[in-house]
């Protein structure tokens, strides 16, 4: 599969919860993630990719950036996004991953 990663950055992906007006975090992981966007070259897709930083092979995230996306910068270290299913949220490690990340996002939205 010709994808290539172009950013790499740690977060907790969380989830919001409808019901309880809270944020959780994502299914199966506590703690940091290792959050990517995969560029898949062949059809111009965008995906973001978390996997938990204490064991690789668990998936946490995986959702398609879809064009006209909207991403939300809410503060500086905490990121959201929204599809017809679930509101998502990465609290970034740093100021510096979050904005590299969003650089990434950004950059895909714009090739869309
Ligand atoms: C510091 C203390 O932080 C906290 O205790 C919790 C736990 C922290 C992480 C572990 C996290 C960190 C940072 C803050 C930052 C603010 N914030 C919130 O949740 C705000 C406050 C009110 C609440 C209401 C709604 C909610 C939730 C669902 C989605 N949404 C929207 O507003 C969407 C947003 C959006 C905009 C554009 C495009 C996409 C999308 Cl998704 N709008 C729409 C139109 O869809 C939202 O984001 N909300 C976070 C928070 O509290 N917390």
């Amino acid at each position: 599969m010709s994808e290539v990663s172009t950013v790499k950055s740690r977060a907790s992906v969380m989830m919001y919860n409808n019901e309880k007006k809270a944020w959780e975090p994502a299914e199966g992981v506590r703690g940091m993630s290792h959050v990517q966007v995969y560029h898949h070259e062949g059809n111009n897709t965008f995906r973001i990719v978390g996997r938990s930083m204490t064991d690789h092979q668990v998936v946490v995230i995986n959702c398609s950036i879809i064009r006209n996306m909207k991403y939300n910068a809410a503060t500086p270290t905490f990121h959201q996004w929204r599809d017809q299913r679930q509101v998502y949220g990465l609290n970034f490690h740093s100021k510096d991953d979050a904005a590299q990340f969003k650089d990434a996002v950004d950059e895909a939205l714009d090739t869309l």
